[in-house]
């Protein structure tokens, strides 16, 4: 299937559709209009039309959207119609927390392998994952077929860390430390910077 260009903001709309989805899907529900999506969601329903109308007509009028319908949908646009196996450096205590939060398993997303640089961490299990040295990060990450990196470790630390999950072959990166890692052009980098969230919420403190 060739992958169709869409703009970020879409893409970045789509895991937010797709959990709401899966609610309703737990729920038994069968169909879900694009006011109720955007009454739970606090989006505008047509923009929620136009996201979804991107990939070809789902709606039916006057009966909404077919939500296991939608949800694979999603999911094969996501690509989270395989599971993607994820590697994380840095086992401290926000790398621990990622490792034993699982919810992202039923969307195929997978840590498969843990890697610190720290001796005494070597060897730890964090939820039936032990802890690997540097040292072995290219041949697991090749023998795993790892797609996604994950980085957890100091700021000072996470360039070198991304140029090892580079050379490694991994094609994406979420960076949990506080710098603007580089990596080539065709590395996508995604960055959850706590801290500049935190500090743009500031502002609109009375
Ligand atoms: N803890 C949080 O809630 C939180 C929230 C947002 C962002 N962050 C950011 O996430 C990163 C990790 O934070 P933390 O609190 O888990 O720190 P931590 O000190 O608990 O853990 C960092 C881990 O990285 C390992 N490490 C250091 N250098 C390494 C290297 N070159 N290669 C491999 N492993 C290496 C250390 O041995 C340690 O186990 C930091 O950049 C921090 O700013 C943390």
């Amino acid at each position: 299937m060739k992958t169709i260009k869409i703009s970020e903001a879409v893409v970045r709309r789509l895991p937010i559709y797709l959990r709401f989805l899966n609610e309703l899907s737990k729920k038994n529900v069968q169909t879900v209009s694009s006011q109720d999506l955007g009454v739970k969601l606090d989006l505008n329903p047509a923009q929620i039309r136009k996201d979804l109308a991107y990939f070809g007509e789902f709606g039916k009028k006057g009966i909404g959207y077919d939500v296991d319908y939608l949800i694979e949908k999603i999911r094969q646009i996501l690509k989270l119609d395989k599971v993607i196996p994820v590697a994380l450096v840095g086992a401290g205590n926000l790398g621990r927390a990622l490792c034993n939060y699982n919810a992202y398993l039923k969307d195929n997303m997978k840590i498969v392998a843990v890697f610190d640089a720290q001796e005494n961490k070597i060897g730890e299990s964090i939820n039936n994952l032990k802890v690997k040295p540097m040292s072995e990060l290219n041949e697991v990450i090749q023998e795993a077929k790892v797609r996604i990196g994950i980085i957890t470790v100091p700021a000072a630390e996470a360039q070198q860390v991304a140029d090892r999950f580079v050379e490694s072959g991994v094609e994406a990166i979420l960076n949990f430390a506080p710098l603007i890692i580089k990596v080539p052009s065709e590395v996508r980098v995604h960055h959850a910077d706590f801290t500049t969230e935190l500090q743009s919420l500031a502002y609109y403190l009375d």
